[in-house]
């Protein structure tokens, strides 16, 4: 189907908003007017751009408050039209979408609603323009789409047909079922947006928080499959209207936006039995490695060492270091000279039953491939770039293609047996973007996203993980600002981690970060743990979690540059990854700041 996009959606001026959806490979544009309004180029100019750059004007919209008017008005508002008709001449489209009448001076009047409708139908059609009629959700008098068809419906000219848009069908809770009812060559115009489900006023909700498919909480799946069974052959068009994603580079939310439409029809044609270009997602079945850059190998390496890990090995053509303790796998490369961070995490490893076929999935839904790092005679490895930028290597499942170059000794083994999490930090206009590119890429569920206490903001997370809990990540948002706290940090599972807390507490230096005593006093009041277990976790440093499944406990260590290690047990089934201790965590961590390398330090 042909993709469209609202120039509403992305930011920037007209020509630098369509060079960026011409980019991302989209087939059309619907011009929102003040987008026109405000190019300095005339529509005959805009036309040709567009044209050159392969996109078609899908449509010019929105045309507003012209229905239902007292008959003396209506002369005004054919004018107005008329001249809204020249201009899309110039611009070469042929569908203006119309919303319902907002003003407080329409008739509630379905008839006269529909008797004007006509005669602006009527002048489109001498221009061979056609006028896609749209229930806004807070339409004065016409708010839903029911109400809209019935309205097109009773007006009877073929210029006249119904803009159908996602979220003032789903905002106010109307069944897409009905959308079947309508003849497919009547519905003139589709616009999707998601999202997120939110109690508030339905016109701030739609100008402020739309988002693309996939990335909010309503069932765009159901929807298009209704509207599909119609024989609908117009575009798909997002049309979103975002305050981040007015401010973010055009370009790469252009990316986002198509990201979500290819993601969507591959949804729409498995429920719909059609086949789907895509690959199936090889779900991923654990982390490979997690790797590191640092300037602070010593610091970094003593860590890891305190932790039970050993250097194993050594990368034969480049200065990468393999950490091991069991499965969990860490390696140490060297920072970029000019990067600002000491420590920061770089990539991951991520096994999977079929390395191709997931990287040829994640290029499909628009990752950038990156440089197989490869010497002469080096396995070949699949790897892509996530939205922040961490490198994800594709790696056979159990085979460790990746560690041969390292020529490594046997790992230890100790409690850590494998990297149970990994928190990677966003720029809160890229949360959205990373949610939909690790569901849709690596076929990750996102839980729910939690809002978390920060002693200087407030910091939005949201885990993600497969079904079998193989391979979870979380995604952060921090604060921003001088006093934002490092992001990252790379969870380690630990079969025993009251005999590693009590190891680890008796290094000297300082190794773990120190959890206030009024977290334990409180505890007592979450849970009923018994004193001595209680007391246990006291001495030890240790948080504690619950949910219904199972038992959860957890420590941190100091940060080194952006990145902290947590160790982590699970007893039983427990799911989560003990957000609800995370303000006492961050609090801490304000409390006692990661210490700068010291130059001797340094590698
Ligand atoms: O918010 C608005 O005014 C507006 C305008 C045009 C649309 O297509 C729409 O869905 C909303
Ligand atoms: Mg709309």
């Amino acid at each position: 189907m042909r993709k469209s996009i609202a120039t509403v959606s992305v930011s920037g001026s007209l020509t630098e908003k369509l060079q960026a959806v011409a980019r991302a490979g989209f087939d059309g544009v619907e011009i929102f007017e003040s987008d026109l309004l405000g190019c300095p180029l005339p529509p005959e100019r805009i036309r040709e751009r567009a044209e050159s750059l392969g996109l078609r004007v899908e449509a010019y919209q929105p045309f507003r408050d012209f229905e239902a008017v007292a008959p003396d008005r209506l002369a005004d508002h054919l004018r107005r039209a008329e001249h809204k008709f020249r201009v899309m001449e110039r611009l070469g489209t042929d569908l203006m979408l119309v919303c319902s009448n907002v003003s407080p001076g329409c008739a509630d009047d379905d008839a006269l609603a529909a008797e004007q409708l006509r005669r602006l139908a009527e002048r489109a059609a001498d221009h061979g323009i056609r006028v896609a009629y749209e229930a806004l959700a807070w339409g004065r008098h016409v708010d839903t789409y029911p109400h809209g068809w019935r309205i097109v419906r009773m007006a009877d000219h073929p210029n006249l047909g119904i803009c159908l848009d996602s979220f003032h069908i789903l905002s106010r809770g109307s069944d897409p079922g009905g959308i079947e009812a309508i003849p497919g060559d009547r519905i003139f115009l589709l616009q999707l947006a998601d999202a997120p489900l939110l109690a508030m006023d339905v016109l701030q909700w739609s100008r402020h928080y739309r988002c693309f498919p996939g990335q909010g909480g309503f069932d765009l799946t159901g929807l298009l499959t209704h509207v599909l069974r119609t024989g609908y052959a117009g575009p798909l068009s997002l049309e979103v209207f975002n305050d981040g994603y007015r401010q973010a580079d055009a370009g790469r939310t252009a990316v986002d936006a198509m990201r979500s439409l290819i993601a969507l029809e591959e949804s729409v044609a498995r429920v719909l039995g059609t086949g789907s270009p895509l690959p199936r997602p090889a779900q991923p079945e654990g982390f490979a490695f997690a790797e590191l850059a640092t300037r602070d190998h010593k610091r970094l390496g003593g860590l890891l060492g305190a932790l039970g890990f050993a250097r194993t090995g050594q990368h034969e053509t480049r200065p990468i270091e393999l950490w091991e303790q069991g499965r969990a796998r860490i390696l140490l490369s060297r920072v970029h000279p000019e990067s600002p961070t000491d420590t920061s995490l770089v990539a991951l490893g991520l096994e999977s039953a079929d390395p191709a076929l997931s990287a040829e999935r994640a290029q499909a839904l628009l990752a950038p491939v990156l440089a197989r790092h490869r010497a002469p005679g080096e396995a070949r490895l699949d790897a892509v770039a996530a939205p922040d930028g961490t490198e994800l290597f594709f790696c056979d499942t159990g085979r460790a293609v990746w560690r041969e170059p390292f020529d490594a000794v046997s790992p230890p083994s100790g409690h850590v047996g494998r990297i149970d999490h990994v928190a990677l930090g966003h720029p809160w206009d890229q949360f959205d973007e990373a949610a939909l590119f690790y569901r849709t890429v690596l076929g990750l569920q996102p839980h729910e996203s939690v809002e978390v206490a920060d002693p200087h903001g407030l910091l939005r997370s949201r885990a993600m993980s497969d079904a079998a809990g193989a391979v979870r990540l979380t995604l952060d948002i921090a604060p921003v600002g001088a006093r934002a706290l490092p992001g990252q940090h790379i969870a380690l599972a630990d079969d025993d981690i009251v005999a590693t807390a009590r190891r680890l507490r008796a290094l000297p230096g300082d190794v773990l970060l120190p959890v206030p005593g009024n977290y334990y006093d409180d505890l007592r009041a979450r849970f009923d743990l018994g004193e001595e277990r209680h007391r246990e976790l006291r001495e030890l440093g240790l948080m504690y979690d619950r949910d219904e499944y199972g038992e959860f406990l957890h420590l941190c260590t100091v940060t080194v540059g952006r990145v902290f290690f947590e160790i982590v047990q699970r007893v039983g089934g427990y799911r989560g990854c003990g957000t609800d201790n995370a303000p006492v965590r961050l609090a801490a961590q304000h409390a006692s700041p990661p210490s700068p390398a010291s130059a001797a330090d340094r590698d």
